[in-house]
């Protein structure tokens, strides 16, 4: 499998400047190198950063156009950002990938009811799902929840200001408080997890059922990180443990090769891409990772075809949406993307039943596609 230049190798902040070796064996700070290494580092981790106004002018799209019903969207649209009406294939995986996702969530929210919950969102960026859930909770009286949000410092003063300045949100947060449900927003480097003391979450329960999601945000991180990440919440939490995540899948056919070349253009390397490129992979990886009673994969093509996802009622509205005449590019695209899901503990295994359909094993093999 071909492999990507592990760029993780070149940092050096966190360990403080090299030492090379002096004239007389005498050893000299590498100052000059080390600046030019951090400032690279900062760089690509501002263009990670900026990957969430992707993810929130692509939500902003899918809800002017009536694919999602997100009135809390707009609130973390960049300031002045205008609603640029993305193609229909990108709305439509927008849609599939958002209900996907919730579907997992609101199976874990609904089973054992009566049980506090905790969910951990891995890169957040200006998701929705905190609001978007605690509406339908309201009417659904699910269970209490903490709800946990981490990303980038930056990315989080943007939330928090936004949070704060939207008496909209302020209000909505208030009541989800008074309701039992809490929201939780960390500034933190995921990275800095794998360190040996790595730095507290306050208020994270390890003895509550959780839920991690990890909606294209472990693909940033090479997949060694990525899965120490992983472990140490599967070592850190003690109870019911699952996981969901969306990510691209299949970087080696000729529009996964077009789709690694344009992100590069963007100075964009999705490092788990090689290595968890198939679907077989991805579910190892969440085995191996620790979740290990159950995994489930389906790719975005896969889910729109199935009425465990969409129902076929919620296919017509979509349809009717827009006019979509590249089915084939569609068909292309959203083979390209998979949500996986693992999990620890028997309670998962009766929420999350029946997720996959009758999967055949040619479904998994991907020969000649990843
Ligand atoms: C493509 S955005 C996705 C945002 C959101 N999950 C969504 O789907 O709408 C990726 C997010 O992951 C965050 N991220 C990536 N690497 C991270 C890291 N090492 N620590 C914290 N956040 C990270 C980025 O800052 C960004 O907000």
């Amino acid at each position: 499998m071909a492999s990507i230049p592990n760029l993780n190798s070149l940092r050096t902040g966190r360990r403080g400047p090299r030492l090379r070796g002096g004239r007389g064996g005498r050893a000299i700070p590498e100052n000059d190198d080390s600046s030019h290494v951090e400032a690279a580092e900062a760089g690509r981790d501002k263009v990670i950063q900026q990957t969430d106004n992707d993810a929130s002018s692509s939500r902003l799209s899918a809800v002017a156009l009536g694919y999602l019903d997100d009135p809390y969207a707009p609130v973390f649209a960049a300031q002045g950002e205008q609603v640029v009406r993305r193609y229909p294939i990108i709305n439509r995986g927008t849609y599939v990938r958002t209900t996907a996702i919730d579907n997992l969530v609101k199976r874990f929210l609904q089973h054992d009811p009566n049980q506090r919950k905790q969910i951990v969102s891995l890169g957040a960026g200006s998701d929705t799902r905190f609001w978007r859930l605690w509406t339908d909770a309201a009417s659904a009286s699910f269970a209490e929840v903490e709800y946990h949000e981490l990303d980038f410092e930056a990315n989080v003063n943007q939330k928090r200001a936004s949070t704060r300045q939207s008496l909209f949100i302020s209000d909505m947060t208030q009541k989800a408080e008074k309701g039992g449900w809490r929201y939780h927003l960390h500034a933190l480097d995921l990275r800095n997890l794998t360190n040996k003391s790595p730095p507290p979450i306050p208020n994270l329960d390890p003895e509550l059922p959780t839920l991690i999601l990890s909606e294209c945000c472990l693909c940033y991180l090479p997949p060694d990180t990525a899965t120490s990440v992983l472990q140490y919440f599967t070592m850190n939490l003690k109870g019911l443990l699952g996981l969901a995540l969306y990510e691209p899948i299949r970087p080696l056919d000729a529009f996964g090769k077009t789709m690694v070349s344009n992100l590069a253009s963007r100075g964009i390397h999705l490092q788990t891409l090689q290595r968890y490129g198939t679907l077989e992979a991805q579910r190892q990886r969440l085995r191996l990772a620790g979740f290990n009673d159950g995994q489930g994969v389906r790719d975005v093509s896969q889910m729109y075809a199935s009425e465990t996802w969409v129902s076929r009622a919620e296919r017509v509205r979509v349809e009717r949406l827009e006019w979509l005449d590249e089915v084939e590019e569609w068909q292309l695209l959203a083979s390209h993307y998979c949500v996986a899901w693992g999990w620890r503990g028997q309670g998962f295994g009766e929420a999350w039943q029946g997720l996959e359909g009758s999967r055949t094993s040619s479904e998994d093999r991907d020969d000649g596609l990843g």
